[in-house]
């Protein structure tokens, strides 16, 4: 029965590659928008056949078809924010920057998607200088884990204050904020904001499971739901990491590997 009552939820485009194991990539950010608040729509760079134990296969989409997927979605239900995951050559990310920039898309966080927890690479290196060069100037937030911000900062990180200063090379170099995530590190769980000059941490409770399969994708994920709803990126860090402390506290446990968390964590 139509009651002439209408509903609007801010919506958030994910693109970024499959996971079939469901822990990370596309479906983990579905699923994070969902318990988010948003409405999660999706444009996927790849397929990978991956389980808890290792990715066994990537089967990238063409760049003419990654182009049309984004377009069905700009063109019908503009996204409040996107966020960008793994994105496997310099081809389909040029086809992401020229398609953004056309939508003139707001509130873009780039995980810069490098090597999955199981050790396999997930991007060649001409799609690291396209990353760098096209896709990390359009962020208002890159969301690079230690091995990342080594990669992008070009310098070792052993310490904190190694976080801060690869976090600033990474901002002043291509002009965005980042969130240098420490979930690397062995004693904590602090991730460091750089932005507009300054900093400031985040100080995650360390929560010892073993099960960190797609922290990362949904972190990132979570932090673009914030940022649709109209939250501060400080505000949407800050609340990104309650809710992935509250999926890794539901201790899941799937998978004979790294498995994924309990994005479902709150529903009864
Ligand atoms: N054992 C843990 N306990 C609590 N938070 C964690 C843990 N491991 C990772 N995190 C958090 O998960 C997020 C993703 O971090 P990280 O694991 O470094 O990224 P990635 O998944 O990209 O490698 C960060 O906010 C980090 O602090
Ligand atoms: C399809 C796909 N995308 C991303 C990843 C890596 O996930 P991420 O959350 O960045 O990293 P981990 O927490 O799994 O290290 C993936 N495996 N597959």
């Amino acid at each position: 029965m139509y009651l002439g009552r209408h509903r609007r939820r801010k919506t958030v485009l994910t693109i970024a590659g499959s996971d079939s194991s469901g822990g990370a990539g596309i479906q983990a950010d579905l699923k994070t928008m969902l318990a988010n608040g948003v409405y999660g729509m999706s444009a996927i760079t790849a397929l990978t056949a991956q389980n808890t134990t290792g990715v066994s296969g990537i089967f990238p989409v063409t760049p003419e078809f990654l182009a049309m997927q984004i377009d069905s979605v700009f063109s019908d239900i503009r996204p409040d924010a996107v966020k960008i995951g793994m994105v496997s050559s310099g081809e389909l990310i040029r086809v992401i920057a020229e398609r953004l920039s056309y939508y003139k898309a707001e509130n873009i966080v780039v995980d810069p998607v490098m090597i999955s927890t199981s050790g396999s690479r997930l991007l060649d290196e001409d799609a690291v200088g396209a990353l760098k060069e096209l896709l990390l100037p359009m962020a208002a937030v890159a969301t690079p884990n230690i091995p990342e911000a080594e990669v992008l900062s070009g310098i070792c990180i052993r310490s904190s204050e190694d976080m801060v200063r690869a976090a600033e090379i990474i901002s002043r170099e291509y002009g965005c904020a980042v969130l240098c995530k420490g979930g690397h590190r062995l004693n904590d769980a602090n991730d460091l904001l750089y932005r507009d000059g300054g900093f400031c941490w985040f100080m995650g409770r360390r929560i010892d499971n073993p099960n960190t399969h797609g922290t990362g994708c949904t972190l990132s994920s979570a932090i673009a739901s914030g940022l649709a709803r109209g939250y501060s990126l400080e505000q949407a860090v800050e609340r990104a990491k309650e809710y992935l402390s509250g999926a890794l506290e539901a201790m899941l446990d799937l998978g004979s590997g790294s498995g994924p968390m309990d994005h479902g964590f709150q529903i009864p």
